[in-house]
């Protein structure tokens, strides 16, 4: 932990206590998380109330949502959802989609969340003969060396105005690294080209700081 993250989590906590009510189920879904030794590779509070203010500005009614976890972010869409909304989240983790549905249902929100279980490339392909396509707004947070292959399925399953959000595309500034041989920096660098050369796609990368450290995400419109 060093100076700048000691203040970015200042600053984060300063914000949140002013702007975030404090929130029991969100909370009980990050211990729960915890306690099931899950990562915490969760969205921020500040991230989360921005990624529900950017669906509720942009109306989103369908979401789908790649990595689950423990279902924190799950919980700030699906309560950014209006009436008749759903989320459909995708975790290749069992057991983790096992704590999420708790902590969605604890949290009453079961009936705007199916969470399933698989690799996403293999639960992708069956999104639309479900009838789930397409999808107002897409979060992107799985694993990230699939991020090209989930941009292609975002788009497979998007409509002229979706609404994509890719997490973690930074990585604490490893992102400009052309010779990384990390995958996970490999596959938002893939990413991020063929968000470049699509022209379906009109896009932008913020970086962030904050408790979560440095990093930031892309944000994304289908545009035709
Ligand atoms: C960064 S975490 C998701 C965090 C969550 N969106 C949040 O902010 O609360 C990534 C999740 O993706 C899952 N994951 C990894 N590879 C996957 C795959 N191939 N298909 C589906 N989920 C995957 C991991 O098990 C992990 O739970
Ligand atoms: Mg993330």
């Amino acid at each position: 932990m060093n100076d700048s993250h000691t203040t970015w989590t200042a600053v984060d906590t300063y914000f949140n206590n002013l702007l975030l009510p404090a929130d029991q189920y969100l909370d009980v879904a990050l211990s729960d998380a915890a306690e099931a030794g899950m990562p915490m590779h969760n969205v921020s509070p500040s991230q989360g109330q921005l990624i529900a203010l950017l669906m509720r500005m942009h109306q989103s009614k369908s979401v789908l949502e790649i990595g689950t976890l423990g279902g924190y972010s799950t919980i700030w869409i699906a309560r950014a959802l209006p009436e008749g909304g759903r989320v459909i989240s995708l975790e290749i983790d069992p057991t983790r989609a096992e704590v999420a549905r708790k902590s969605i249902a604890r949290a009453g929100l079961d009936n705007k969340v199916e969470i399933i279980t698989g690799a996403a490339v293999d639960t992708l392909p069956t999104l639309a003969a479900k009838g789930y396509a397409p999808f107002d707004f897409i979060f992107i947070d799985a694993d990230k060396p699939s991020n090209p292959i989930y941009l292609e399925w975002a788009l497979k399953l998007s409509r002229a105005g979706t609404v994509i959000f890719a997490d973690n595309v930074v990585r604490n500034g490893a992102v400009t690294n052309a010779d990384s041989d990390d995958a996970n920096v490999k596959g938002v660098q893939q990413f991020t080209e063929l968000i470049a050369k699509e022209t379906r796609l009109s896009a932008t990368a913020i970086q962030t700081v904050g408790e979560k450290g440095y990093d930031g995400f892309i944000l994304a419109i289908v545009q035709s």
